[in-house]
């Protein structure tokens, strides 16, 4: 039994389905990246594993037991970062940072404690309102939220989304060390090499369907997958 397991999970809007049919099944410390074309229902994907968007058919089980939607996800062991609006930008950071732990509020000063001896630059400026962080700031603040409930899966959507290569491979290795401290991360990135190279599978989803889930690097050496999906640049020779 995986620790998240999703069989043929079909929904969208409301309208004709953006999601047609999906299986994936996650183990503890498993560290896969959503690729795919714009509108493929990667955000949409994640979202219906959260609840924020229902599904009509199929079933999400987190060790084994089946998601509702509605269910406080976070308590249940899911952590959500989405690509927009994952801080309270009048918020100070310590105040985003107790906000993720809202369910759990005598264990916020300590879960503070330990997310700011992981991320020491929150450290400094727990006192400032978030907006007043860089972006690589505010996407460390919006993970560490994330992180107050003490998840067993992640969801990040495009976490590296306006950050530069430094930064955004800065936190790829973060995300890389949760993975080895037991988290199962699903991660959709458009910095899709970059993703590739610090996980260790790859899936695929076009229009709605898992095209392809694959070691990454696998996938990296793909021809037709580095054709269609990641650019069109060939695997450089190896010298
Ligand atoms: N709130 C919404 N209401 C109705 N349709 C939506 C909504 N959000 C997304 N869609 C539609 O669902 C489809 C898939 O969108 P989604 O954002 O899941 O794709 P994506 O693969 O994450 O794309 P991108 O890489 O551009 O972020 C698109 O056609 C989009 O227009």
């Amino acid at each position: 039994m995986s620790l998240l397991q999703i069989q043929g999970l079909k929904g969208g809007y409301g309208g004709e389905d953006i999601v047609k049919g999906v299986d994936l099944a996650l183990d503890a410390g498993d560290f896969a990246v959503i690729i795919g074309p714009n509108g493929a229902g990667k955000s949409t994907f994640l979202k219906m594993i959260c609840g924020l968007v229902d599904f009509h058919t199929g079933r999400i089980e987190l060790n084994g037991q089946p998601l509702k939607g509605g269910q406080a996800l976070s308590a249940a062991g899911i952590g959500f970062v989405p690509q927009e609006f994952n801080v309270f930008p009048s918020m100070t950071v310590r105040e985003n940072l107790e906000i993720g732990c809202y369910l759990q509020p005598r264990q916020a000063s300590r879960r503070i404690d330990e997310q700011l001896a992981r991320f020491p630059l929150l450290a400094d400026r727990l006192r400032v309102p978030a907006r007043s962080l860089s972006g690589g700031q505010r996407q460390t603040l919006a993970l560490a939220i994330s992180l107050m409930m003490q998840p067993r899966v992640l969801l990040l959507d495009e976490p590296s989304a306006g950050l530069s290569p430094v930064a955004a491979d800065a936190m790829f290795a973060t995300v890389g060390q949760l993975t080895r401290e037991g988290i199962a991360v699903l991660m959709i990135e458009q910095n899709a090499l970059a993703a590739l190279a610090v996980a260790e599978r790859g899936i695929v989803l076009v229009m709605g369907q898992k095209v392809r889930d694959a070691a990454a690097a696998d996938l990296v050496r793909d021809p037709e997958t580095r054709r269609l999906f990641l650019g069109g640049q060939p695997e450089p020779s190896q010298p």
